[in-house]
């Protein structure tokens, strides 16, 4: 029964703790970490309501201490899936039916349990798990998982508040029904708090969810699934599953019941599961919707007016904050032939300064990349570059899998402004440098523009007001998120709603009222209170 309107004012963002020497935050993380190193978790998939053990087990171990096993999940089958499919139907109706006051409790709830009760345990598990510092993890597992779910549940009250005009002697009313169907959630393993987006924000609007997490994020996974129970999530509500990406992707894609996906990762994987859906089309109830935010090869473009101090540091901390791991890391960087050799000196020796290491001390700036396959893929591209003579490794360089995946922040400078590290996404701490002539500032625009496939970040460092005027006019395309004087990184739900365009992606803003857009159906619905008695036009009387 509804029995008022509720309103759910813009709420502020989380505040990141600092974990400084001597905080009571950092004495309490340090202890959750060492708890969960005590440990050997054992970490089933939820399928409606339930937990499910396989037996077929995948181990997790920190990509910074690879020998120490964590714990390990339950891999799950096709009947797993399958099973899950089902339970998210068999919720659905509930579930879309509960009064919007009470979906939202939930979801404010878990994000209280979150900022008091659970954060140290999920920044703990997103430092072990997926190798970030105290930092890194308090801005992405703690606040902008938070962010996102207080955010949402303003955005959505909003999206429920706008109504249609009604003409005299009628009523027009709009309903936002969830999809027909269920929403797959296919997740990333560099940001916990995308993982906890994805399926909650389709939740969040009345769907029942899929959730499939990649494998390398599951240790955290597993915390947001847990404070969603405690918080009051109904059974099959969201199915947190695991199985391989392609398994999982043959079974939802071919299922009649298929609404949509919410998708975080590589652009290659997105365009496949595009062309799967796309040849499933006539299989499905409804066009089913198509979200996906994916890779970037993000610029720095540094004017000849800019302070050489600036860009040095939105370089240092662009591209090599979580080891690069980020879509939106800074991977290419302009510079003009004036201030090259100051920025170059700034940025080499910030670098001697960064120490690597475990997440469990605090002191290391960089940590490992996330797994083998990722080391190998990077190192490759260091290896390439050593050798070919348009390439010059100016920083770093060097990497050892010996105790955990580490690479050190490498900067690579070149004589050619399309050499492969300028144009592909490594996902990792490679940052790429190309010197222009600083009075050829429009050619430069125009190869920024044209040198990737991606749009998703982009900077311009700069002092001159007319030259930020033009990279703004200039680049209008070739990013979704754009900074002036900043680095391009560390977008914070609410102020810098976040996606690209190109092949980074639908560009449907992650944590902004145009996401949850998509994961509604509206109704239109018309009332006439008093009905016409009679077909007949005024004018069929004239004659
Ligand atoms: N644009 C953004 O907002 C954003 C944010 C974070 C990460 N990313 C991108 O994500 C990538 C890094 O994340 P990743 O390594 O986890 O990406 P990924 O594409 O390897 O994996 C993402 C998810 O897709 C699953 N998957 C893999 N192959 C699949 C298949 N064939 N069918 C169905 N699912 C499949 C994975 O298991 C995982 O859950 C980078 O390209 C990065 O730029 C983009
Ligand atoms: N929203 C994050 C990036 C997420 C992608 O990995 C940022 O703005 O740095």
């Amino acid at each position: 029964m509804n029995t008022g309107y509720f309103q759910y004012p813009a709420p502020a963002n989380e505040p990141v703790l600092s974990y400084a020497p001597g905080s009571p935050e950092r004495a309490g993380l340090k202890k959750q970490l060492a708890a969960f190193k005590a440990e050997v978790a054992d970490i089933p998939m939820y399928i409606g309501g339930e937990e499910v053990r396989t037996g077929e087990t995948v181990d997790l171990r920190p990509p910074h201490e690879i020998k120490h096993k964590l714990g390990h999940f339950h891999q799950g089958k096709e009947s797993h899936v399958k099973d899950a499919i089902a339970a998210a139907l068999a919720a659905r109706e509930k579930w879309a039916n509960m009064d919007w006051e009470q979906r939202a409790g939930i979801f404010l709830r878990a994000a209280d349990l979150i900022a008091t009760k659970y954060r140290f345990h999920i920044n703990a598990a997103t430092m072990l798990g997926q190798s970030k510092n105290p930092f890194q993890a308090e801005i992405d597992s703690a606040c902008e998982l938070i962010d996102f779910l207080r955010f949402n549940v303003h955005f959505l009250s909003e999206i429920y508040r706008q109504q249609p005009v009604s003409a005299p002697g009628i009523h027009n009313r709009m309903e936002y029904r969830p999809l027909e169907g269920f929403v797959l959630a296919v997740t990333p393993f560099n940001f916990t708090a995308i993982a906890g987006n994805l399926p909650t924000s389709a939740a969040m609007c009345g769907n029942v969810v899929v959730w499939k997490p990649a494998n390398t994020q599951v240790y955290a996974a597993n915390i947001i699934m847990k404070v969603l129970i405690e918080a009051g999530l109904p059974a099959g509500v969201i199915n947190l599953v695991y199985a391989g990406g392609p398994l999982i992707g043959d079974i939802c894609f071919a299922d009649p019941n298929f609404a949509g996906i919410h998708f975080t990762g590589s652009t290659g994987v997105f365009q496949t599961m595009w062309k799967t859906i796309g040849q499933n089309i006539h299989k499905y109830k409804s066009y089913p919707r198509i979200v996906g935010e994916t890779g970037g090869k993000d610029f720095v473009l540094i004017h000849k007016s800019a302070d050489a101090g600036i860009a040095a540091t939105a370089l240092a901390r662009g591209a090599f904050e979580y080891q690069g791991q980020k879509c939106s890391a800074a991977s290419r960087a302009y510079l003009p032939d004036n201030l090259a050799a100051d920025i170059k000196s700034k940025l080499v020796a910030d670098l001697k300064t960064m120490k690597m290491g475990s997440t469990e001390d605090f002191s290391n700036f960089v940590n490992a990349v996330i797994d083998e396959k990722s080391f190998d893929k990077i190192a490759q591209y260091i290896e390439n570059a050593k050798k070919d003579p348009k390439a010059k490794i100016i920083a770093g360089g060097n990497y050892d899998k010996s105790v955990g995946y580490f690479i050190e922040p490498t900067v690579i400078e070149t004589t050619d402004p399309n050499y492969v590290t300028m144009c592909e996404e490594i996902f990792g701490p490679v940052l790429t440098i190309y010197t222009y002539e600083a009075d050829k500032f429009d050619e430069i625009l125009v190869t920024v523009d044209s040198t990737s496939e991606y749009a998703l970040t982009g900077a311009i460092i700069a002092q001159d007001r007319y030259a930020i005027e033009l990279a703004t006019r200039k680049l209008a395309n070739s990013a979704g998120n754009f900074y002036i004087n900043d680095k391009p990184t560390g977008a914070v739900v609410g102020q810098q709603p976040f996606g690209g365009a190109r092949a980074s992606g639908t560009n449907d803003k992650a944590g902004s009222m145009l996401n949850l857009y998509r994961w509604l159906s509206a109704r239109s619905i018309k009332e006439t209170f008093v009905p016409a008695t009679d077909y007949r036009y005024p004018f069929l009387n004239e004659a």
